[in-house]
């Protein structure tokens, strides 16, 4: 099955408008700030949310005038929704049962998805006796076993603490390459959406902003949430003659001096330097003027947030940091090299 569909959800003052397409086996990440509508998106696929306008496909057939019960659409919840008086087998058994699948018949299908969640322990504990793993295991084991048509997941992983989450992201990651038809997972955590996902999509404020691989929206973010969410710099302006005049107030050399007109330049926290005084010579390179704002230790890292033309975050050792006596206020010289910038139309 592939999946084409056109989503339109008018709600009051926020309008959702996207359009989305996943391939049979493709898993289609979709990322974006609170509010930019993916949870909105997702009961939309599923139907428990009315379409205002457009259409949902799979292969070619129109999957939205289908009445919801008689869709085979797969949806793990964020808080898994799993029903507290049931096992876990019956659980995952209720949506054959649903389906009007007899209870010997679908109980022998759910207790093997529990097998092969790894599971059939458990079979007989309620959701209450379960822990967070366990009921992820659940949910997915719920969602598969009516071998749907579509599979969407939303935030599938947030409810667990950090390590369950690492071992369960590479077993999800296992689940969705051997389900075979398309499916859709909603994250917040850009790590989670480059290892579960084949293709991106990101959404903001109702709209996709961006889409393809991972590395093409690392490579080239369309929007700062992307940049930031990608741990990037990002700055619009104008280019002539290998100058951007950026949109902000500063101006920055670049390699490639075919480029003209409206740009992005993208620089990692990690290529900028810097100084307490105005550092001289080497190769072409950008120096401006800036003041500290903020200082964040980030993993074995500190960012720091200068303001300037043009403001940035960079990325500094500790002792880099200790060495310069950075400190909130601290007025510095930024630095980075034209070769470190990625230049690119807009
Ligand atoms: N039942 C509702 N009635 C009216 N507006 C709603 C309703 N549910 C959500 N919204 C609005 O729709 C917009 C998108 O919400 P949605 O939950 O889809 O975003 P999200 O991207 O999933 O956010 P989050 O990451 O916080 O879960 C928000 O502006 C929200 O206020």
């Amino acid at each position: 099955m592939s999946l084409d569909a056109h989503i339109r959800v008018d709600r009051g003052t926020f309008t959702l408008d996207a359009t989305v397409q996943a391939a049979p086996g493709q898993v289609l990440g979709v990322i974006g700030p609170n509010g930019a509508g993916k949870t909105t998106l997702l009961r939309a696929l599923a139907g428990l949310t009315p379409l205002s306008g457009g259409r949902i496909e799979l292969d070619g057939r129109r999957l939205d005038d289908v009445p919801v019960e008689k869709r085979r659409v797969g949806v793990v919840f964020q808080d898994y929704l799993l029903f507290p008086h049931l096992s876990a087998l019956d659980n995952v058994a209720y949506g054959l049962r649903a389906r009007g699948r007899r209870k010997a018949a679908a109980r022998d299908a759910a207790r093997e998805w529990l097998d092969r969640v790894g599971l059939s322990e458990h079979a007989g504990k309620r959701p209450g006796q379960l822990s967070g793993g366990q009921a992820q295991r659940v949910a997915l084991a719920r969602a598969l076993v009516i071998e749907p048509d579509l599979l969407l997941l939303d935030e599938p992983l947030s409810a667990l603490d950090a390590g369950t989450r690492l071992r369960l992201r590479t077993d999800l990651r296992t689940h969705l390459t051997s389900y075979g038809g398309p499916s859709l997972v909603i994250t917040h955590d850009p790590v989670e959406a480059m290892i579960l996902a084949d293709r991106l999509v990101v959404l903001e404020g109702g709209r996709i902003v961006q889409k393809g691989t991972a590395a093409e929206v690392t490579r080239r973010p369309a929007t700062d949430y992307v940049a930031r969410l990608v741990g990037l710099n990002l700055y619009r302006g104008d280019a002539a003659d290998g100058r951007v005049t950026l949109e902000g107030g500063g101006t920055f050399v670049i390699s490639d001096r075919a480029l003209d007109g409206a740009v992005h330049v993208a620089v990692r926290p990690s290529e900028i330097a810097l100084y307490r005084d105005e550092p001289t010579g080497g190769s072409p390179r950008n120096t401006w003027r800036g003041q500290i704002v903020g200082i964040e230790a980030l993993g074995d890292r500190i960012r720091v947030a200068v303001d300037g033309e043009p403001p940035a975050l960079v990325d500094l050792t500790p002792d880099a940091v200790a060495d310069l006596d950075l400190t909130a206020g601290a007025d510095v010289w930024l630095s980075a090299k034209a070769s470190a910038l990625t230049a690119y139309g807009s």
